[in-house]
């Protein structure tokens, strides 16, 4: 560990550095949020996936034992019944306090840890964008956002200025977890340490400060802006957000209202008994959490709703043989099929990666069905078409092999414990397996 750092948190922590210290020879905080939209919390228990410890900090947040491996493989995992998050990375979206029906700007969201968590609030309402600048960065965010089956979603590559353009007051919730010089995660990313110095926090701050100043635009009058990061400097919290509220005096700094974590280091005249830090002493590796309200006016970019396409027979074919409710929405973009329950919308200039589910691709006037069509949790109960695997088929099938049962013919959504995990094409005799092969286990 850097001298220079462990200074900084003496000064920082006082008392409590020697706590802090002892913390550090000690294992990470491992854990995993069940996705509420595909199980509940009770039922998700019962199947009895690894050691769960129940979370302080959000409910649907458990500790799992740091020992504990392979869980990104387990059927659970690759069924989008749970993400793997520290509980103290749950902070942020139980600050922002999302209601059904919200529109929600995720900014800097990639690998999907906070926007899985908005997206299970939502629960199919409202809309969620969830942006991330870097573009590989962005794949991940997709594939997560797709294992985890959400649809009214738009997960989009662009810079939060070319956001702030296009969606300005658009938002009644903001997240803005910040890239950061992440002193947090230590003792998870060893890079993080290498990386650290003050020349660094430094710059870091200086960026948190531009993406904020973006994130305003994008805010309602009355909207709600929750900036984290999981780091403890005070260049890159506190600082921030006194800076921040000082260059707009229409932003009110809020009180958290959570039973977690503790205030912040004082800073100048903030109230840092409004936000939240947790520390590895307060059961999380580390976050820093503010919450402020936008009480001006906000300047409004036109919403632009794409009219819905109506489809070939064929694409209806297909949806009527495998749904048992149809899609309040369609849209044929490049020959590829989406879905989604509220209109889709248009941008100018922003890279949208996916809106909505995407069902699958024509193919010679027929449609090729696409994991997402079977990983959304809309459709979970709604498929026609069902074959129930037991664990020892479920092995198989997500190692890419076929399954020797009969008696289906064409596109079968297959489950795990009930749960959609996947699908197969069958022909009377066996079904071949369609699971992806950039996802399959060895
Ligand atoms: C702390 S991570 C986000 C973690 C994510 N919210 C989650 O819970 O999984 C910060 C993200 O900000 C992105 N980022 C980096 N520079 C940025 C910038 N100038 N503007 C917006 N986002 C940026 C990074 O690529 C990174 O994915």
């Amino acid at each position: 560990m850097k001298e220079q750092f462990l200074q900084r948190m003496k000064e920082y922590l006082q008392e409590d550095y020697e706590a802090y210290v002892k913390t550090l020879e000690e294992d990470a905080y491992r854990g995993l949020r069940v996705n509420t939209t595909k199980i509940s919390v009770e039922a998700f228990l019962q199947l009895s996936v690894c050691e769960c410890k129940p979370s302080a900090i959000c409910p649907e947040t458990f500790y799992i034992p740091h020992q504990e491996k392979g869980l990104g493989n387990h059927p659970a995992h690759l069924a989008g019944l749970f993400y793997m998050q520290e509980p103290s990375a749950s902070s942020a979206v139980e600050v922002l306090d999302v209601q059904e029906g919200d529109w929600v700007l995720d900014m800097c969201a990639a690998p999907g840890g906070k926007s899985t968590q908005i997206a299970a609030k939502l629960q199919h309402s409202g809309l969620l964008v969830s942006n991330e600048i870097e573009a590989k960065r962005a794949a991940v965010l997709m594939s997560n956002m797709e294992r985890l089956g959400f649809s009214e979603c738009m997960i989009t590559n662009a810079r939060p200025d070319e956001l702030a353009k296009e969606m300005g007051g658009w938002f009644d919730k903001v997240l803005v977890d910040a890239p950061c010089s992440g002193e947090g995660m230590f003792k998870k990313h060893a890079k993080a340490m290498d990386d650290w110095s003050v020349e660094h926090v430094a710059s870091c701050a200086m960026r948190q400060k531009l993406i904020l100043e973006s994130a305003y635009e994008t805010l309602k009058e009355e909207g709600i802006l929750v900036y984290s990061t999981c780091t403890y400097s005070m260049e890159e919290n506190e600082e921030v957000v006194y800076e921040f509220l000082k260059h707009h005096d229409d932003m009110e700094l809020l009180d958290c209202q959570v039973n977690f974590g503790r205030s912040g280091f004082s800073y100048r005249d903030l109230d840092v008994t409004k936000v939240r830090r947790i520390f590895p002493m307060d059961q999380g590796e580390g976050h820093f959490v503010a919450k402020m309200k936008k009480h001006g006016q906000a300047v409004i970019s036109r919403k632009k709703e794409v009219a819905d396409t109506a489809l070939p027979m064929f694409a209806q074919a297909f949806l009527k043989s495998q749904l048992a409710k149809q899609p309040a929405h369609t849209l044929l973009l490049q020959d590829k099929l989406y879905l989604k329950q509220t209109p889709f919308l248009k941008l100018k200039k922003i890279h949208i990666l996916r809106q909505g589910i995407l069902a699958g691709e024509i193919m010679k006037n027929r449609i090729e069905p696409h994991q997402h069509f079977y990983s959304a949790s809309l459709h979970q109960d709604k498929f026609l078409q069902t074959y129930d695997m037991c664990d020892e088929e479920c092995h198989l099938f997500l190692q890419g092999h076929p399954l020797s049962v009969s008696g289906y013919k064409g596109y079968t959504a297959l489950l795990w414990h009930q749960h959609p995990i996947g699908f197969a094409k069958g022909d009377g005799m066996v079904l071949k397996n369609k699971y992806p092969k950039g996802m399959r286990i060895r």
